[in-house]
């Protein structure tokens, strides 16, 4: 027995031991075959594990790392996850604009994600190919007619009448946080299903709550099945919650799909959800299976979980982090008071405004170079044997673009830690062009953010509504903290309180 035991032990270990000299000696056999890009010294088999688990933040670690290297670098996130991350905007461009059918694919799943995008059948994660293009450009389609209509700045107007009576109400210094968290989740709400809630509605409530553990437990651990697959058929805690969640919210939408398909009246779009109905009615009999495939009820149900997770928190925080910058800059302030207050009660239009309102864009674009939402976007992957640089990067490469490294980069920018809105105004006042290569909070290429216009309108509508309203500051003697809390893919502040008076 004791033998049997003793050479099972043994047998494992030569299996691990095995396994690990198996995968070194492939790795070496790698680097001779290809020029990969340098990386810094790491542990063997743990690689940088241990900085991730000092800094969860990715852009903060990947800044740390990559000192030495200007353009690339490859680094091991931790057993064998080699990522390649580009740090100069010269590098990313060539990668994600000049390079973008190669650089488009997607990261092999994680059992959890896979759950969350129904087998890759959102547009985040889907693999690059001819059904997600269609996915993607219908989404885009619908996005825009949605942000050309009217009921955008309705929904906003209305949503933010109710969050700034909430915000009236603060006699003390706040948090911010859970009225910006309202304020958005109730737009996108009506953004998708036309939906009208009340901010204390159960059914408000309860999809809030959801997406909220939901975006804790897919986004934010690792869980036990991600690392062991298998693991997924048995009842741990961990995998059923993963389950549960996402089956309660496609629940919740095939309730949605079905009554927004029985009402769905073309001469009257309510939301998202109907122009994408109304696209795939559109379709006909005549289109290809690539186009059908693209808009079936789980690839509907899926695109809209993406507005909800990729739209909210990127707003919210955006939204948050220009309360403090503006808070911190009593000048610019000022500046912003007085160009709202130039216009009047005539803020009708609000999201075309982008050059009625110079000062506040260029506000708005500032905050997104200071502090980008999604400091290194989502992993590409290299969808063949390529170049990059002056390096090979074999097929299945995963690449990270460090945006917040090209945002702070002084060679790209002039002081680029100081917040200074007026970088991107003209002498005489007029917003100046932006630069796509220096300026990438979205990201470039084929994968570029496709909310980006919904994003930005909201952005321009709410910071116009709340500052033509209110006036911000911090509590005296309270020092600031612009530090992003420890977050792996997001730019998160951390919680601070705020004063926010109504003006007079
Ligand atoms: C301030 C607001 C936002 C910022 C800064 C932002 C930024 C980003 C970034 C950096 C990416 C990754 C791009 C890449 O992989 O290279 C992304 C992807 C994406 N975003 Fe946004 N986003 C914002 C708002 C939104 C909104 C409002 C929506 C939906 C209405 C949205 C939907 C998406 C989707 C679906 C993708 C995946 C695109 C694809 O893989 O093809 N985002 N976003």
């Amino acid at each position: 027995m004791i033998v049997l035991s003793l050479l099972s032990l043994l047998t494992v270990k030569t299996v691990l031991v095995g396994s690990a000299v198996f995968l070194l000696v492939m790795s070496y056999l790698q680097r001779k075959k290809y020029k990969l890009p340098p990386g810094p010294p790491q542990l063997p088999i743990v690689g940088s594990y241990f900085e991730f688990r000092k800094d969860s933040r990715l852009y903060s670690v990947f800044t740390k790392l990559g000192k030495s290297f200007s353009d690339l670098f490859t680094i091991d996130l931790g057993f064998w996850h080699n990522v390649v991350v580009m740090k100069s905007a010269d590098i990313v461009h060539e990668a994600f604009v000049e390079k973008k059918e190669i650089f488009a694919g997607r990261e092999t799943l994680t059992w959890k994600l896979k759950v969350f995008s129904g087998g890759n059948r959102d547009i985040i994660f889907s693999d690059y190919g001819p059904v997600w293009r269609l996915q993607r450009q219908m989404a885009l389609k619908a996005f825009r007619a949605y942000v050309a209509s009217d009921k955008l700045e309705t929904f906003v107007r209305s949503s933010f009448d109710e969050v700034a009576t909430l915000i009236e109400k603060e006699t003390e210094p706040f948090d911010i946080d859970s009225h910006f968290q309202l304020l958005i989740f109730n737009i996108v709400c009506r953004m998708a299903y036309g939906k009208s809630y009340k901010i204390d509605e159960p059914e408000f409530v309860w999809l809030k709550d959801t997406v909220d553990k939901t975006m804790g437990t897919v986004f934010g651990s690792i869980i036990p099945s991600d690392v062991i697959p298998v693991l997924k058929h048995f009842p741990i805690q961990s995998s059923l919650s993963v389950k549960q969640l996402i089956k309660e919210l496609n629940d919740f939408q095939n309730v949605k799909l079905a009554e927004h398909k029985k009402n769905l009246n073309s001469g009257n779009l309510r939301d998202i959800m109907d122009q994408i109905l109304l696209l795939k009615e559109e379709m006909g009999a005549e289109s290809d299976d690539n186009a059908k495939e693209s808009l079936t009820d789980t690839r509907i149900r899926h695109t809209l979980l993406d507005i909800f997770f990729a739209g909210t928190q990127t707003t919210v925080d955006t939204l948050k982090w220009m309360i403090m910058y503006i808070a911190d800059n009593p000048d610019v302030q000022t500046k912003l008071h007085k160009e709202l207050d130039a216009l009047g009660d005539d803020i009708s239009g609000l999201r075309h405004c982008r050059h009625k309102l110079p000062y506040s864009e260029a506000i708005q674009r500032e905050v997104l170079r200071m502090r980008p939402p999604a400091p290194v976007a989502v992993g590409h992957q290299a969808l063949c044997d390529t170049k990059l640089g002056a390096y090979d990067i074999p097929k299945g490469t995963v690449l990270y673009a460090n945006i917040m490294a090209i945002h702070h980069d002084p060679k790209n920018w002039e002081s680029p830690e100081v917040f200074k809105p007026e970088r991107f105004i003209n002498n005489d006042g007029s917003l100046k062009e932006v630069d796509n290569k220096i300026w990438i909070p979205f990201s470039s290429g084929k994968r570029k953010c496709v909310g980006e216009s919904v994003g930005r309108a909201n952005l321009m509508m709410i910071s116009a509504l709340f500052f033509s309203r209110f006036e911000v500051s911090f509590p005296h003697g309270q020092k600031p903290d612009f530090e992003p809390a420890m977050a792996e893919f997001t730019c998160v502040p951390k919680p601070q309180k705020i004063i926010v008076k109504k003006r007079m």
